[in-house]
């Protein structure tokens, strides 16, 4: 376990309109946005208004970097430590319009492709390098509109309309892990079929355009990578996931002056924004001790994103911020929200498991070489002429070998005689079949449990 401090990375837009830019300064070296706020002058002579506020961030992505810039930067390392099983999440927070699909997705070309895209050349290479691993390398990718969630990988979603799309469903199993119903998962065995579904799925996301950005997202999207890998001499396997999260924008609705079905879903978008920062707020609590209760269950989104915030999980935001003058009491709020993550700490594992088909596969064949070795020692024994085993020499064989099972503090066994070699061998052999017996009763109690499952939910 470790400690994980959440990293925070703003990412500016560039300017669109160049004569009316907002006051700030990026002090690379300290990593601090700074932000001026000009004075309102209708407070009089006497203003004590704060006219310039400070941000620190983990690393500045300033006007001019390039998509390339933030996968360097935010995307690389992390995907790399979710291939070692590591959890990891990003999330692209701000306004709508300042950048988030085309931070996380890219545009049109491949030069201005996202993060997404890149983390799959970057997982597909990784995948070449490390012979000694074998990868398995899944896909899924949710939207979240309007409280509802659905699945972009569906293909019947692309001719639908959307009240007839199958929603996700919600299930939490006796352990308190959550499973998502409805959500298909899609094997990628290579860096094309992972683009592939992201391109997939961005087609039929929910898009409207809207006074601030043309073609903006009206739902949250988490596309997530999962992998398994496995160590070719272990039966030890690693799985870990890495969320992509494209959050849908905040807007200002007296602002924006929208009316009908985007208002609507700005409401929805708002509201769940909100209880994501309450989520952000209680868990700050939490570190202090001033609150236990996290509010997760407010919106759909937390629910599902709960082990991001807080959890097993290396989370990182990437705040995208308009340096437009006109936009600056939005950039000051993300600014705000990202600060209040960077506070954030968690505890983080690589998530292990035993794969219990193989070891039995293995403990089978060590089994199966035993007893061929104890068939021709009592074969040698029988040739020989040498006294049975005394009880001190039987105690010897069983101290050494139980030690050598324990935790290997017996490097060796000093054996000096074949009945002693004969004693060790049989006792070798009844600890594995009490170790096969253990696991065979482990994966049928498993299985029960599964069943028992599975007939909740028919019922
Ligand atoms: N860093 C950038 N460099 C160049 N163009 C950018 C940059 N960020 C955003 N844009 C452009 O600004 C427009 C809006 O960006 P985008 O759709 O990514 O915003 P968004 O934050 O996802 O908005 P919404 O929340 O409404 O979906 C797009 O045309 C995009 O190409």
């Amino acid at each position: 376990m470790v400690k994980y401090h959440f990293e925070t990375y703003a990412r500016m837009k560039p300017l669109e309109n160049p004569e009316n830019p907002i006051g700030y300064n990026i002090y690379v070296e300290a990593k601090v946005l700074e932000i001026f706020v000009p004075k309102n002058e209708s407070f009089g002579h006497v203003n004590n208004q704060k006219e310039a506020f400070q941000f620190k961030f983990t690393e500045i992505l300033d006007q001019d970097s390039t998509q390339e810039d933030v996968f360097e930067t935010v995307g690389k390392a992390l995907s790399l430590s979710c291939m070692d099983g590591y959890n990891g999440t990003i999330f692209a927070y701000g306004q709508t319009g300042s950048g988030k699909t085309y931070t996380m997705s890219g545009s049109d070309t491949w030069q201005l492709r996202g993060l997404i895209p890149r983390i799959f050349t970057s997982i597909f290479n990784e995948v070449e390098q490390r012979t000694n691993l074998d990868y398995n390398v899944y896909v899924t990718f949710m939207e979240i509109y309007n409280e509802c969630g659905y699945d972009l990988l569906d293909p019947s979603h692309a001719e639908l309309p959307m009240e007839n799309w199958t929603k996700i469903q919600l299930y939490e199993d006796l352990y308190g892990n959550l499973h998502l119903k409805n959500l298909s998962i899609h094997q990628v065995r290579s860096e094309q079929d992972g683009i592939d579904l992201l391109m997939m799925g961005n087609f039929i996301r929910h898009v409207s355009t809207t006074p601030m950005n043309m073609a903006s997202s009206r739902s949250h999207c988490i596309f997530t990578i999962a992998f398994e890998s496995r160590d070719h001499e272990s039966e030890i396997i690693r799985t870990s996931k890495l969320h992509l999260v494209d959050l849908a924008g905040s807007e200002r609705i007296s602002k924006s002056h929208i009316e009908g079905k985007i208002l609507e879903e700005a409401k929805h978008i708002n509201l769940s924004l909100t209880y994501l920062e309450q989520v952000i707020i209680a868990l700050h609590d939490r570190q202090k001790d001033t609150r236990t209760h996290i509010p997760y269950r407010n919106s759909l989104m937390t629910t599902i994103l709960r082990d991001s915030l807080g959890g097993n999980c290396k989370t990182v935001l990437i705040a995208t911020m308009n340096s437009d003058a006109n936009q600056l009491e939005e950039t000051l709020s993300t600014a705000k929200f990202a600060k209040r993550c960077s506070k954030l700490v968690a505890d983080v594992s690589v998530n292990e498991q035993v794969d219990s088909n193989l070891l039995i596969q293995r403990l089978r064949q060590e089994n199966a070489q035993l007893k061929r070795q104890l068939a021709n020692s009592s074969e040698d024994s029988r040739l020989t002429d040498s006294p049975s085993l005394t009880l001190s020499d039987s105690e010897l064989c069983k101290k050494q070998v139980a030690m050598f099972l324990a935790n290997n503090s017996q490097p060796k066994l000093i054996i000096s005689t074949l009945q002693q070699t004969y004693r060790c061998l049989q006792l070798f052999k009844e600890a594995i079949l009490i170790k096969e017996e253990h696991y065979q009763a482990e994966i049928q109690q498993l299985q029960d449990h599964i069943q028992e499952l599975m007939q909740r939910r028919i019922r």
